[in-house]
């Protein structure tokens, strides 16, 4: 049975969906990280927020993690490079909590225009501060969007409600989508010149960090009200806090910091600052919202393989889990045999698809083919980390489909182009083909030669000369070698001309066999080949 650790605080509803669905859950909430790494292999699944922070360490200490589920939005908490590199799927729940954290930015932007805690504080210290507060109308001023997606467009669709003219930055915002949500799409200067209030809604990342600079936040117009319900490092905190104390910002609103949790801040105490403690999501909705989705998301992955919202792999519905299935373990068989019989590597790879596999959800079935592709030169790779591995190798990848299948329902074909060396001559495209035949994976071509069979655990690969009496001594060699055949497939070219025979054994022979079969001298390879 599947177990999962939820490492940060969740609704009791994602307890209950893992429970339901016949999932362990052990709920550890507030571990440091030399506790989190002892505990960690006992998991195939870890549930998040943000507080929790599996970084590379943590992965690499998970040793039989298969899944990392983040009941939210934001997952710059987790190393995505490591939990892909390790084969993890990292997935989020990207709309559960939007709405909410939409809600808690329009909150903080009136909170900071009418300055409500302080007059809050003020009234209820009995200081009737009514002189003290004179606020800024929100109705008619423009409101710049840095990031429009989910969030942004919710900030919008309010914001447009409160008849506020709304502007955005957002470099994959298409004119389109700005018309449909009634936005002006503008470069950050523009936006910085043109703003009244402005509120952040973009993950963080590389590209992201710090995009309101002290440069950028100089270029802003006096007065500005700036709001931050994203992440904390988005924003120069130190430039944040010049600018209130010399009036450049009239106010500011963060729910996020560069560091959290935010016991100490530079901004703390600062003219006209609001903080509110990472409470962007903190709703009975979005939190029941999230857990379900993530717990379902988990859930599905770890019993069927259905992949959902994952950052780092195709999707994959349950509907289709089960129909890609077989596809899958052909991909990866057919992997596995280019892969064992590419000895010096290989610097192209082509993927063609054929019939009906060529219509279904192609892009876990090419993720197979590669992870059982790169297995034998890398051995720990997965679905999930084969597409990033082979990207990084430099080799390229190509694919083809056609709806088109002369001979079978379906086909996978894998070609691989093998480098020139010193030791052989062969050099261009090897190619292997497959079928998926009463739902089971069949082998149908090697190297361009056609020929029928199922894959067994252990098999023999000899690449020959068409010669008579070479498959008698070929069975006898296996029979003196105490070597039980179980299956027997040939293929050849033509009469006289380069032949191969796959041979599904019954467990692995030694190795002088196959140094003995190479001597042959119409033997020009063979290799034996674990499926
Ligand atoms: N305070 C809180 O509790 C919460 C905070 N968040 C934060 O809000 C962020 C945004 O969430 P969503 O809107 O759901 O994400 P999203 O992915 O739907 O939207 C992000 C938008 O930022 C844009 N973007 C990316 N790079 C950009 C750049 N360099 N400049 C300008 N725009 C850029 C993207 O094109 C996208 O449209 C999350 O990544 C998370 O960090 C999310 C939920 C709760
Ligand atoms: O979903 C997000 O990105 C959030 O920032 C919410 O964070 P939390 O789950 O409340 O720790």
């Amino acid at each position: 049975m599947p177990k999962v650790l939820i490492a940060d605080d969740l609704s009791q509803a994602a307890v209950d969906i893992f429970t339901n669905r016949g999932i362990d859950t052990d709920i550890k909430v507030g571990l440091s990280k030399d506790e989190l790494i002892a505990i960690a292999d006992q998991y195939d699944g870890l549930a998040v927020r943000s507080a929790c922070k599996p970084d590379a360490d943590v992965i690499a200490a998970a040793t039989n993690l298969k899944v990392i589920g983040r009941a939210g939005i934001g997952v710059d908490n987790i190393d995505i490079k490591a939990a892909t590199a390790k084969g993890v799927v990292v997935m989020n729940t990207p709309f559960g909590n939007a709405v909410t954290t939409a809600e808690h930015a329009v909150a903080m932007m009136f909170a900071a225009a009418r300055q409500i805690p302080a007059a809050d504080q003020g009234t209820q210290a009995g200081k009737w501060p009514k002189k003290s507060f004179v606020g800024t109308e929100l109705s008619y001023k423009t409101l710049g969007l840095i990031g429009c997606g989910n969030i942004g467009a919710r900030v919008a669709e309010r914001a447009k409600g409160l008849t506020m003219k709304v502007v955005a930055y957002d470099p994959f915002l298409t004119e389109e989508r700005a018309i449909e949500l009634g936005v002006e799409k503008v470069d950050l200067d523009t936006l910085l010149a043109r703003a009244d209030v402005i509120t952040l809604h973009t993950p963080l990342t590389d590209q992201t960090r710090n995009i309101l600079s002290r440069e950028a936040l100089a270029k802003a117009k006096k007065g500005l009200i700036l709001v931050n319900c994203a992440r904390g490092g988005l924003v120069d905190e130190a430039a944040v806090r010049e600018m209130l104390d010399n009036g450049h910002l009239a106010a500011a609103a963060f729910d996020v910091f560069a560091e959290e949790p935010a016991k100490e801040n530079i901004l703390f105490g600062a003219p006209n600052f609001i903080a509110t403690p990472h409470l962007g999501a903190a709703t009975v909705e979005a939190q029941e919202n999230v857990a379900l989705q993530v717990a379902e998301q988990m859930s599905d992955y770890l019993l069927s393989g259905a992949v959902t919202n994952a950052l780092n792999m195709p999707s994959v519905t349950a509907d289709e889990a089960p129909r890609l299935k077989p596809f899958i373990e052909l991909a990866e068989k057919l992997g596995a045999f280019a892969g064992q019989v590419s000895d010096h590597g290989f610097e192209e790879v082509v993927i063609e698809y054929e019939g009906e596999v060529a219509e279904l959800n192609r892009k876990p079935v090419t993720a197979a083919a590669l992870s059982g592709l790169l297995h034998a030169s890398r051995g720990d790779v997965n679905m999930v980390s084969a597409p990033s591995i082979l990207a990084e190798s430099g080799v390229k990848l190509s694919e083809t489909k056609t709806e088109e299948s002369p001979v079978y329902d379906n086909l996978i074909r894998i070609k691989v182009k093998v480098p020139r060396t010193a030791n052989s001559d062969e050099t261009g495209w090897r190619s292997l083909a497959g079928t998926v035949s009463a739902g089971r994976p069949r082998i149908v071509e090697v190297k361009g030669m056609p020929l029928e069979g199922a894959f067994s655990s252990v098999m023999l690969y000899v690449n020959n000369i068409d010669k008579p009496g070479f498959i008698g001594a070929l069975g006898a060699m296996l029979g003196e070698a105490g070597i039980n055949i179980a299956t027997f497939h040939l293929g050849r070219q033509d009469t006289g001309g380069e032949a191969i025979a796959l041979i599904g054994i019954d467990g692995l022979p030694p190795h002088e066999l196959t140094e003995k079969l190479d001597a042959l001298p119409h033997v020009r390879y063979a290799k034996v080949l674990n499926f």
